[in-house]
């Protein structure tokens, strides 16, 4: 018989210390469907103790200097790179994603994010006016906020989480930070790196669980002075409710709806399999990924005959597979909730071209537990349509067609969302007019998803509030001050 498995028990990370818990959560392998790991329950006492130790660490770390702070980031990047092999596994095998995104993508950008705000952080420079004819100068200077609480999602989970604590730590601030309970597993191997990188104790501390019990008792703290939160668009409307009391200041990176906006004149050879990746990546989780895609008239069929072909060759597979282009789902009700959407789309009388109900997936039986689903073309949709204007977040996209360029602004900005649209063609001018029409914190043209850190990330309307990157960051992580001086 074989032996009962081992799970893998996480700890919370407070004060320098990994501190057990009275209880925990099952977290699953959506690979597989099977619980592989036990979460910590933390609630308020946890967020108490996690405060209490980012209270004491602040004074010495906010007074270190810019450099020597930076000196701590960038071997905070060293060591999570010399893990990076292990960091890609274990996100892999927590999140569903595959091995080939998490190598590639995730866990370098989680070192980039230290290695970047290390830099970015020595460059800041604060404004200075004068008023001669009164003999004063006025100036500005920047001190942290204090304690940040840090609140992320399970799509991108270290990539998510580290681009918080870095800018965070960076401006002289202490943190605790709350994963989410569905992918801790990182963060909690994060930890254990901190020491080696000369991470003092209690400026970064990370409290496990759910939302409603740790991340409402973090977010309610009165000695909390700042959430950056990354997530749906009702947990930022809670965090905001309890927020409000405080008057805290809020950072919300929330969802998006966004478009692909395809002219006649665009190169089809660049554009389809970017657009299938914009649609698919990371299982279609990814805030920025595509989900309404408008074609021009005249190219709408062969277009979406060539896009199908392309979608039908994007291989689902277990995320260990290096063929695979995608792994499973976060989690069954996660798989459930986006199936939903293609059977009320099918009500609607929309048209299913692959992917679910469509074409068979092939799996190995360890996983046919597991959360995988095929992507998922639909047409002959309306605009007012469900899944044309709610976040579904998998691997589900949408293609109908346009007539005119004031036309497909109008559709692209009917919906309530606001983070990032692609639009493609040649015409330059063209690109330039729709770019600025359009709601959107994003704009990529001929392209998506090429990131530039410094420029300001983040969406307009119900898709958040505020924008992270080098200037944004520092800003939203620090507050400013007016001196004047007369002489
Ligand atoms: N980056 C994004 O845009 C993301 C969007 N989503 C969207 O949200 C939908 C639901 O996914 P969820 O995991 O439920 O997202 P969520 O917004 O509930 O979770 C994000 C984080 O917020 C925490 N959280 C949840 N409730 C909270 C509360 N009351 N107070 C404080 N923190 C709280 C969670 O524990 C997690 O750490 C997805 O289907 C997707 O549409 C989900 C994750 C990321
Ligand atoms: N915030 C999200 C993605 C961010 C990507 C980036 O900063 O490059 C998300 O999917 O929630």
């Amino acid at each position: 018989m074989a032996g009962k498995r081992e799970l893998l028990m996480l700890e919370n990370f407070i004060g320098g210390k990994f501190l057990p818990c009275n209880s925990y959560i099952d977290s699953y392998d959506p690979s597989t469907g099977e619980v592989y790991c036990k979460v910590p329950n933390s609630g308020k006492e946890e967020i108490e103790a996690a405060v209490e130790a980012a209270r004491e660490a602040f004074p010495a770390w906010s007074s270190r200097s810019p450099q020597e702070r930076s000196l701590v980031l960038n071997r905070l990047a060293d060591v999570l790179e010399q893990s990076l092999e292990e960091l890609a596994q274990a996100e892999s095998k927590d999140q569903g994603k595959t091995l080939t995104v998490a190598r590639t993508m995730d866990i370098p950008r989680s070192v980039l994010n230290f290695r970047f705000f290390a830099s970015s952080n020595l460059h800041h420079v604060s404004e200075c006016t004068q008023m001669s004819h009164l003999g004063c100068m006025h100036y500005t200077v920047r001190t942290p906020v204090g304690i940040a609480g840090l609140i992320s999602p399970w799509n991108l989970p270290l990539y998510l989480l580290t681009w918080k604590i870095a800018p965070a730590v960076a401006a002289g601030n202490t943190v605790v930070a709350k994963p989410s309970e569905l992918t801790s597993v990182t963060a909690w191997m994060f930890c254990k790196l901190l020491d080696k990188a000369g991470v003092p104790p209690g400026v970064i501390n990370i409290v496990f669980g759910t939302g409603p019990r740790v991340g409402e008792a973090l977010v309610s703290h009165p000695e909390v002075p700042l959430i950056s939160f990354t997530g749906s668009q009702p947990t930022a409307e809670r965090i905001t409710q309890l927020s409000a009391p405080h008057c805290k200041k809020l950072s919300l990176e929330l969802g998006g709806k966004n478009p692909a906006i395809i002219f006649e004149d665009a190169n089809l050879e660049e554009c389809i399999p970017a657009t299938v990746r914009s649609s698919f990546a990371n299982q279609g989780e990814i805030c920025l990924c595509t989900s309404r895609i408008f074609v021009q008239r005249s190219i709408y069929s062969e277009f979406l005959k060539r896009f199908v072909e392309a979608t039908r060759k994007w291989k689902v597979g277990i995320p260990s597979d290096p063929s695979a282009n995608m792994g499973a789902l976060i989690s069954k009700a996660h798989l459930e909730k986006v199936r939903s959407y293609i059977l009320k789309a099918q009500t609607e009388g929309a048209r299913i071209l692959c992917g679910e109900g469509v074409d068979q997936l092939s799996l190995p039986l360890r996983n046919q537990a597991g959360y995988f689903m095929l992507p998922t073309v639909i047409t002959d949709i309306k605009d007012e349509s469900r899944c044309m204007t709610e976040e579904i977040f998998g691997p589900v996209t949408c293609v109908v067609p346009f007539d005119s360029e004031e036309e497909v602004i109008t559709r692209a900005n009917s919906v309530r969302y606001g983070l990032a649209a692609t639009v493609w063609s040649k015409d330059v001018g063209r690109i330039h007019r729709v770019a600025k029409k359009l709601q959107s914190g994003l704009v990529w043209t001929n392209c998506w998803l090429i990131r530039e850190l410094n420029l300001p990330f983040g969406g307009m309307k119900s898709s958040g509030i505020g924008r992270e990157g080098a200037k944004d960051s520092y800003d939203f992580f620090t507050e400013i001050k007016t001196i004047t001086i007369k002489y």
